[in-house]
């Protein structure tokens, strides 16, 4: 899908206010519009250079993260990288790193790992994310909290002045188990912030969509800022029966945004 320029224009603009430094415009200049899925691939394929040789590479999960992987397999089929083992975030990018050749491992053989790249939903202008709108938060956190570097890609679409800010799904994995209470109590931790809580299913049958930890997701939806998030995060994961929501508070060492007008770059 082809986005119009002025979208670019008016992102890119919330990119500067966010406070991300510009990166290399002109090596994006272009006489067409990219398309999102481009400006997803040219994230990813930024945040490859930063691979190297020997390192434990933290594979994400997402149609951004998937380029990355994908560079990875091609650059060690090219025999530019080597000796990289892959902590793949879910089933699915197992299933796509071992299709490119990529060697794996998991947490247990491998519990320091050099850098991860992964994609998200929402970032706000201090690095936080919103990740899981494709459900794989939980491994995700796991593995990106266990990483020495987290470089987080995105397009400038993903960007929010707050988290919650684009009115779409603030994901939280929830045992199965009575799921309608825990969806009730999450939605009245966040009454003030006109919070809506909904399973997510899938529209084809209205089944409830389950993890790979085979859990479910409850969605928030937020009308409001739901201000401090560690005090919204300790809230959440104190309920009983909460596996952990898609807030990643401090966790991104390392944000690119890419836009039409170029690369942007922050550094914790
Ligand atoms: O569960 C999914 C992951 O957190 C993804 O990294 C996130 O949803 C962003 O995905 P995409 O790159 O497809 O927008």
């Amino acid at each position: 899908m082809a986005i119009p320029c002025t979208h670019f224009i008016s992102s890119e603009k919330a990119a500067l206010e966010n406070g991300f430094l510009l990166g290399s415009p002109n090596s994006l200049s272009s006489p067409r519009v990219l398309t999102q899925d481009e400006l997803k691939k040219i994230a990813a394929y930024k945040a490859v250079e930063y691979v190297e040789s020997g390192m434990v590479i933290g594979l994400g999960t997402g149609s951004t993260a998937k380029h990355a992987v994908d560079r990875i397999g091609e650059l060690l089929h090219q025999g530019k990288l080597k000796n990289i083992i892959g902590i793949p975030t879910s089933k699915k990018t197992h299933e796509q790193a071992i299709s490119c050749g990529i060697p794996l491992a998991n947490l247990d053989s491998y519990p320091i790992v050099d850098l991860a790249i992964d994609g998200a939903d929402e970032v706000d202008p201090f690095m936080n994310l919103v990740k899981g709108r494709g459900g794989s938060l939980l491994r995700e956190k796991m593995i990106e909290s266990a990483c020495k570097k987290f470089i987080c890609i995105v397009d400038e679409t993903k960007l929010v002045k707050y988290l919650g800010g684009s009115g779409l799904a603030m994901p939280v994995e929830v045992v199965p188990f009575c799921w309608k209470f825990s969806a009730e109590r999450l939605k009245n931790l966040f009454q003030d912030s006109g919070c809506v809580a909904k399973l997510r299913t899938f529209p084809e049958n209205g089944e409830p969509f389950v993890t790979d930890n085979e859990n479910y997701i409850i969605d928030l939806y937020f009308q409001k800022d739901i201000g401090d998030l560690n005090v919204a995060s300790d809230t959440i994961l104190r309920l009983p029966g909460i596996v952990d929501h898609g807030m990643f508070i401090n966790m991104a060492t390392t944000v690119i945004v890419a836009g039409e007008l170029g690369i942007t770059i922050k550094n914790k």
